[in-house]
């Protein structure tokens, strides 16, 4: 890559843009960085990119800039989904159907945003969920993320087909993280990962069952037509190329392996996988009452209410629809997370409202990672707490127990 040398009327409009930068902290050199990135050339610095630099006033800000700074290919790996991307719209637009019922004349002036989850002290209930291939859409990848989680305290769930090690994330995190678990129907592999990921001090396991091999990605495919560089890091079109560039599979016999979410996989494997996992096991991707009275009795100590972010089926069913069934078919006994479609501080306010224990993004920390490293990641994090922050002290509710059902109304 090019080093950014930014000409003097070029230097003056980032300048200008930066000063408008609303979000404190980041520094100049990573916004420079980011549009270096974004534009090899820096004569083709665009008008586009320093306006939306400029106009950063929440997370969904980042998504413009995050678009400018990678390969069209990447960028749609990140933000479609399967058939005509509405499950994915939907999980956003559902929370507007849910209303908060603020109540007043209650004393917020010390908003406590902290929880606790499995019995640890989390300082807020965001927390970043898995995404593979992270190097494809920075050149630190999950260490930028992980750096990021460290200094917010945010927990951090790392992707098996992450770009780096979850030695190295939990270094560069400096607590440990959530591994979250694709395997293939070999039992061996399982148990490598399973036990790498617990040596390494993962303090969870979490089974992703939403997304069987074969998604259909028609919006991904058409960007690949148009962007024939590269992106292997992150498209699984050659399975073996793909799988030897991800660290949690190094040293693991794949050569039988076609597929990494097998469709063979049925709760006798949940069941065998409860049996070797010794810290906590969750699921991820449960969407119905049903399936939650199942996790709970083939052991789950927690359950992940996701969709994938509509990536892996066309189903309309948003995730914050499918949370209220689950909570109540779980009755208490394991914590329920939720993720898809979280933009606001209001968004994460309506799912603890309807009984989560914690909220997890996807997107949203791609692409402030994708726009500024490790500071867009925290600034993202930044503005989800300070809005929910600001939506506890309207409703009345000073700590995060003070939220619950009666706080928001399906309108
Ligand atoms: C680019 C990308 C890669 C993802 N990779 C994984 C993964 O490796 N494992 C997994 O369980 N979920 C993965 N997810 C799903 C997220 O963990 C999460 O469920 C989803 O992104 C939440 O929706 P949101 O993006 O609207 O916040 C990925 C999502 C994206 C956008
Ligand atoms: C099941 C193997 C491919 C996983 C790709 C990562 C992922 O979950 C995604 O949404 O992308």
């Amino acid at each position: 890559m090019k080093t950014f040398r930014p000409e003097r009327t070029q230097r003056r409009r980032i300048l200008r843009a930066f000063a408008a930068l609303p979000i404190a902290g980041l520094p100049l050199t990573t916004l420079l960085g980011a549009l270096a990135r974004a534009h090899a050339e820096p004569a083709a610095v665009s008008d586009a990119a320093l306006t939306a630099a400029a106009q950063i006033l929440n997370v969904m800000d980042f998504e413009p800039l995050a678009k400018a700074t990678l390969p069209p290919a990447h960028f749609a790996y990140l933000a479609t989904g399967a058939d005509d991307d509405q499950t994915v719209r939907l999980n956003h637009e559902a929370f507007s159907h849910y209303q908060i019922r603020s109540r007043r004349l209650i004393d917020v002036s010390h908003a406590d945003l902290s929880t606790q989850v499995f019995g640890q002290p989390w300082t807020c209930p965001i927390y970043l969920s898995a995404v593979g291939s992270m190097r494809a859409f920075h050149p630190d990848g999950e260490l930028a993320v992980a750096r990021a989680a460290g200094a917010k305290s945010a927990l951090m769930m790392l992707s098996t087909v992450a770009t780096t090690s979850i030695e190295d994330a939990i270094a560069a995190r400096g607590t440990p993280v959530w591994q979250q678990l694709y395997t293939t129907d070999d039992w061996s592999i399982t148990q490598a990962i399973v036990r790498r990921a617990e040596r390494a001090g993962s303090s969870a396991i979490v089974l992703t069952v939403d997304n069987l091999t074969g998604r259909n990605n028609e919006t991904l495919e058409r960007a690949k037509r148009v962007d024939t560089r590269d992106c292997a890091q992150c498209h699984v079109s050659d399975f073996a190329g793909y799988t030897r560039r991800k660290p949690m599979l190094a040293g693991l016999d794949l050569s039988h392996a076609t597929e990494l979410s097998p469709l063979n996989m049925s709760w006798d494997f949940f069941a065998r996988l409860r049996g070797v996992v010794s810290g906590k096991l969750i699921i991820k991707g449960i969407v119905t009452a049903e399936d939650a009275a199942l996790a709970v009795r083939h052991g789950a100590d927690g359950i992940v209410v996701s969709n994938h972010g509509g990536r892996d089926e066309e189903t309309l069913r948003p995730s914050i629809d499918c949370l209220p069934e689950v909570v109540a078919a779980v009755k208490r006994r394991v914590p329920v997370f939720v993720d898809g479609g979280i933009r606001r501080g209001t968004d994460v306010f309506k799912a603890l409202a309807l009984g989560a224990t914690g909220v997890g993004i996807g997107r949203p920390y791609v692409w402030g990672l994708a726009a500024f490293g490790q500071s867009g990641v925290e600034a993202v994090i930044d503005l989800l707490t300070r809005e929910l922050r600001q939506i506890m002290r309207q409703a009345g509710t000073p700590t995060i127990a003070a939220i619950t059902p009666e706080h928001v109304i399906h309108g």
